[in-house]
């Protein structure tokens, strides 16, 4: 905590300050100390740990990083990876058992090492949180030995349910298990082309062990989607074992850090003992048991190890929002642009309106995300035990919490990201200020851990039957706890549009209201007679779209504000920190409102919207003195923001450095005389 808050000073009086920075953090009006700190410790110490010792590794770090040809990317990820584990280990104190002990802890510090270079978070994503996670939620006694060689990297490992043809439709996938009695082994056959189990992290270069989703086929019996540890090289030579056809999946659009690959199993026979056997096994009469007997719902458990990915794609999207929000704000309120009066100075772009309300709102959500998101990691941690017991409702909570999660804030990140580069003109085009690294992450973080169209339908299943549950005078979940059994009498807003509390209300209502409209539109289909008649899951499909999906939307928003209004509570004795931190949340919460605008129509009148409207235009102009000062509170190391990023604020002379220390910026094209063989 001490060389932390000997940063903040540092920060706080630049060296040489530029004059930019000196202007930006001499009109704030909070409390920087106070709010640094609680923004800190939000997350644990470790975190910080490994951002320092990436940063350490990443000093001698040149531009023109991102030209390294695929190899040699990968490479310096191994080594990276290898580096901090290391050091971790060796002076951090961390060893095996605590790291299994600890495994969502573990996984949520090594994020430290995200921004600096995804490939590297990837790989551990799905080295510990796949990987080892899948061994530790669904393995038994006899796999412990494996767990222990993943946690300190004797084994590298990967995680193997996507294939060619099947990726959200994990029931579907093809490779098959054939039990045989004879040599108590299952054998693992890659039947079609489709088969080929496809997009595996860290499998096509580097792992030898791989946690392979397979159909379990026993007397020709098929019992599901099962999952199984599969050894696929020999570690003496790194080669695949015979069986195992090995190759690249190709260059993607980012991340070729991570060696994405392929696999095709023939006839690969591996001992029974390999199943991950927590709820279903062959006994040794060769015969299927398990403590769950329904398919459906083992298939269910086989997959909750898969709500932390979830958690961990969410929190990295919020942390690359701000990222990438912080960079448009410090640039923007250095550059200069257009005298708003002849013979004036040139504005600050950041003093524009029209700027303002297209970024301090982004910032204002991803900052409310962030902060979201670590109090996910804080429950996860604490009940991520639960979450494969069956007497606990655990489960479905995280499965909904981190769907709906997953999903909305994702989408967040990539707008977040998108309008954060355009807000730095060209500058934002370039590779010095970082946004192709973001990009790449904002980008896959949709697709990956569950596809977001696909998880957020089953945030909407879930909603769905908690109603179900509460009419049939079941209990809720508590997150669930503003649905009432009857529909709400419609409701005009009488609150105040500045007070958070009141808007937590009017969402809560809201939020109610679209659960009640979502069940009314389900029951009216399904009264319709003859032509007009739809089945069960063409009313589902019919009113994904417009109704499902929004309703988790707001559900969500609602989810976000109640950990923000805790989060506030940390301020009580600021009051000038409550009100900057209180300001922020009511814009991004109101700057919603105008995007729902038809879901709160029948609550908030055209004069409110409008009024809503100028508040946020007001809000912004309010918030401006505080923008800078908010961004330094964040604990992002300045190695990992681009060159108009960082907070010295001198983008000019940080960018110019960068491009004429990047190799070739001076060089004469080799094959330069054809440039002057002209014929015409
Ligand atoms: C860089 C990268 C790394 C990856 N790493 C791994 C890994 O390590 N291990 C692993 O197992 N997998 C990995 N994946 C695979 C990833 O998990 C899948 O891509 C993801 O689950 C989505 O599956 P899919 O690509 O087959 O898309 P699909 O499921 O085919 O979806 C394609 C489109 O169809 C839509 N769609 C699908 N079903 C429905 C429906 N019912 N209703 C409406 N629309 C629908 C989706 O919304 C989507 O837009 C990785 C992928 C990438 C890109």
């Amino acid at each position: 905590m001490e060389s932390f808050l000997n940063r903040i000073q540092t920060v706080k009086s630049h060296l040489s300050p530029s004059e930019d920075y000196r202007r930006e953090t001499s009109t704030y009006s909070f409390d920087f100390e106070k709010v640094a700190t609680e923004v800190r410790s939000l997350r644990p110490e470790l975190f910080y740990k490994v951002q320092e010792i990436v940063e350490k590794v990443y000093e001698g770090r040149g531009p023109g990083h991102h030209m390294l040809e695929k190899n040699e990317l990968r490479l310096e990820t191994n080594k990276l990876i290898l580096n901090t584990i290391n050091h971790l280990f060796e002076k951090e104190g961390i060893n095996e058992e605590w790291i299994i002990e600890n495994l969502d802890q573990f996984m949520r510090c090594l994020m430290g090492t995200g921004p600096a270079n995804a490939s590297a978070s990837t790989k551990y994503s799905v080295h510990y949180f796949l990987y080892a996670k899948s061994i530790k939620n669904l393995g038994t006694k006899r796999h412990e030995d494996y767990l222990l060689r993943a946690a300190n990297l004797t084994d590298l490992g990967a995680f193997g349910m996507t294939e060619l043809g099947h990726g959200s439709n994990v029931q579907s996938v093809e490779t098959t298990a054939h039990y045989d009695h004879e040599t108590r082994s299952f054998i693992l056959n890659s039947p079609t082309d489709t088969s080929i189990k496809f997009w595996i992290g860290n499998l096509a270069k580097t792992c030898s062990m791989l946690v392979t989703f397979a159909q379990l086929i026993l007397n020709g019996q098929n019992k599901g989607v099962h999952v199984f540890l599969v050894p696929v090289r020999d570690k003496a030579t790194h080669e695949p074992f015979e069986g195992c056809i090995i190759g690249d999946c190709g260059d993607k659009l980012g991340l070729q850090g991570i060696d994405n690959g392929w696999i095709k199993f023939t006839n690969y026979s591996i001992d029974k003992d390999m199943l991950l056997n927590r709820f279903c096994d062959v006994n040794d009469e060769g015969e299927y048991i398990s403590s769950i007997p329904k398919e459906s719902k083992r298939f269910a458990y086989h997959m909750a190890a898969l709500s932390g990915g979830r958690v961990l794609a969410a929190s990295n999207a919020a942390d690359i929002g701000c990222i990438s929000a912080i960079t448009a704000l410090r640039y923007s309120a250095c550059r200069k642009q257009f005298a708003r009066k002849k013979g004036e100075e040139e504005s600050q772009i950041l003093d524009y309106p029209l700027h303002q309300a297209r970024i301090i709102p982004l910032f204002a959500r991803s900052f409310v995300e962030m902060v979201t998101m670590q109090g996910v990691w804080d429950e996860y941690s604490l009940m991520s035990h639960q979450l494969l017991d069956p007497a606990n409702k655990a489960g479905e909570y995280f499965h909904l919490v981190s769907s709906a999660l997953k999903a909305v804030v994702t989408w967040n990140c990539y707008e977040t990201w998108k309008e954060s580069r355009l807000a730095c003109g060209g500058f934002g085009f370039s590779h010095l200020n970082n946004f192709g690294e973001l990009g790449n992450t904002s980008d896959v973080n949709q697709t990956w851990e569950g596809e977001n169209f696909v998880l957020i339908q089953q945030a909407c299943k879930i909603l769905l039957k908690n109603f179900a549950n509460m009419i049939r005078g079941k209990k809720t979940m508590k997150t669930c706890d503003f649905l009432t059994p009857d529909a709400p009498d419609n409701y005009k807003f009488e609150g105040s549009l500045l007070d958070l509390k009141d808007l937590f209300k009017l969402y809560s209502h809201h939020a109610n209201k679209c659960v009640h409209e979502s069940i009314a539109k389900i029951q009216i289909d399904s009264m319709k007679e003859g032509d007009a008649r739809l089945s069960r899951k063409e009313i589902w499909e019919k009113h994904l779209f417009y109704t499902f999906i929004p309703m988790v939307k707001i559900y969500l928003s609602r989810y976000t504000m109640e950990a923000y209004l805790n989060f506030l509570k940390k301020f009580n004795d600021s009051p000038e920190s409550k009100e900057v931190l209180t300001k922020l949340a009511v814009l991004n919460y109101l700057n919603e409102i105008i995007k729902f605008e038809g879901i709160f129509r029948e609550s908030l009148t055209k004069e409110n919207i409008d009024e809503i409207k100028e508040h946020c235009i007001a809000l912004c102009k309010e918030l401006r003195p505080e923008m800078i000062a908010l961004t330094l509170t964040i604990p992002f190391g300045d190695k990992i923001f681009g060159a108009i990023g960082k907070s010295s604020m001198e983008p000019y002379s940080e960018f110019m450095k960068g491009v004429v220390n990047t190799p070739g910026c001076f060089d004469k094209p080799k094959e330069w005389k054809y440039l002057y063989q002209s014929k015409i």
